[in-house]
């Protein structure tokens, strides 16, 4: 019997549930045995249900091809079978979080790409790098669900990676006054140049509902767990973030520039060592998808670039740039993350390999 632990993935025929299926092939810990999708897909092929909506540069894994695809909305009977699950599915907020405590609910561990709980007090949020103590809200989630084994754990917006973790590295220089524009890639819409020719030569300057979220994630990911009340208390030092987001015509990668005040002095030197000499406890687990190195710094004028410095460490690690002191704010950079693999479906599975090697994720 295989020692994996079998793992489901809701939303499986999406772009986010491709990443999934492509991510997870050959995968050390973790075998997919089961692909959930909508009503309308179930009882297909794999193959069959994405049809010519194939997204990822990759040929879709062979193991995938011809797995019969199940409803997800039958959460008891899909739960029945694996050991946790993925979550990428597409539908209303309210319907997703309803759906997500279903299966958490069944005693099964869901880890979601989704924004829909983000901002549910005992749900953690949480970069594997970064803010890993916030796993420990999991057991004052389970009282609430009423679950000794399920729980739902989410990954933060694919657009805060790009500078959050400099912010991280920097904290002891307390950064408090951060002005931020990200520069978006279609892929997290969803999409490919194919399917929206418009991008080509264009640049939009709204992404829905991203602005709130860019602004207001970090200061949860910076926040800290309250015993008492079970919930993660999101920061309330100094640190104000302002944003504003653009859909640039790039298929993968999101960019940000970032102008920023610090509440101590730091010098350029300082700034640099405290980024490529982070550290965290992801890497020290030897997670299969922890970056080595999760931030390199770029010395030349023009990285990190998108064609250069996406794929860096896999597309799991961040690239930053261009740091400079700035005439009206303390200092400014650039800073490059690869949006469906660290800022998605890269970023739940090192989350779900995480709680794996703390124990929150084990065999039924
Ligand atoms: N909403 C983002 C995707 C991030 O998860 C985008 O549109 O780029």
């Amino acid at each position: 019997m295989s020692e994996k632990l079998k793992v489901g993935i809701l939303g499986a025929t999406g772009m986010v549930g491709q990443r999934f299926v492509t991510l997870l092939e050959n995968h050390p810990w973790f075998e997919v045995t089961t692909l959930a999708a909508s009503a309308h897909s179930a009882g297909k092929t794999y193959e069959e249900a994405v049809g010519d909506r194939w997204k990822i540069e990759t040929p879709m894994p062979e193991y995938a091809r011809h797995m019969t695809v199940v409803d997800g909305d039958d959460a008891e009977k899909v739960a029945a079978g694996v050991d946790f699950m993925f979550s990428a599915v597409n539908m209303p907020k309210d319907q997703i979080r309803a759906i997500e405590e279903r299966y958490a609910k069944t005693e099964t561990p869901v880890v979601s790409n989704n924004s829909a709980h983000r901002w549910t007090p005992d749900v953690p949020m949480v970069v594997p790098e970064i803010n890993p103590e916030h796993f420990a809200v999991i057991e004052h989630q389970r009282k609430r669900l009423g679950t000794t084994r399920g729980f739902i754990a989410v990954k933060p917006n694919c657009s805060i990676q790009a500078y959050t973790p400099a912010l991280a590295a920097w904290k002891e220089f307390e950064p408090h006054e951060v002005v931020v524009s990200t520069y978006q890639a279609i892929s997290g819409a969803g999409k490919t140049f194919k399917d929206w020719p418009e991008m080509v030569g264009n640049i939009i300057p709204f992404i829905s509902g991203e602005e709130a979220k860019s602004e207001k994630e970090p200061l949860k990911v910076f926040g800290h767990v309250d015993p008492e009340r079970g919930e993660i208390v999101p920061f309330d030092g100094p640190l104000r973030i302002t944003s504003q987001c653009i859909r640039v015509p790039v298929l993968n990668g999101h960019t940000a520039t970032v102008f920023l005040n610090f509440g101590k002095k730091a010098t350029k030197e300082e700034l640099i060592d405290r980024l490529v000499n982070y550290t965290s406890r992801a890497a020290e687990l030897g997670l299969p998808h922890a970056p080595k190195h999760f931030i390199q710094y770029l010395t030349e004028d023009d990285r990190p670039q998108v064609r250069l410095d996406v794929d860096y460490e896999g597309g799991m690690g961040v690239s930053i740039g261009r740091l400079r002191e700035d005439s009206i704010f303390d200092w400014k950079f650039v800073g490059l993350a690869h949006n469906t693999l660290r800022g998605a479906a890269g970023g739940a599975l090192e989350c779900a390999e995480m709680l794996k090697a703390l124990g929150y994720i084990t065999k039924k």
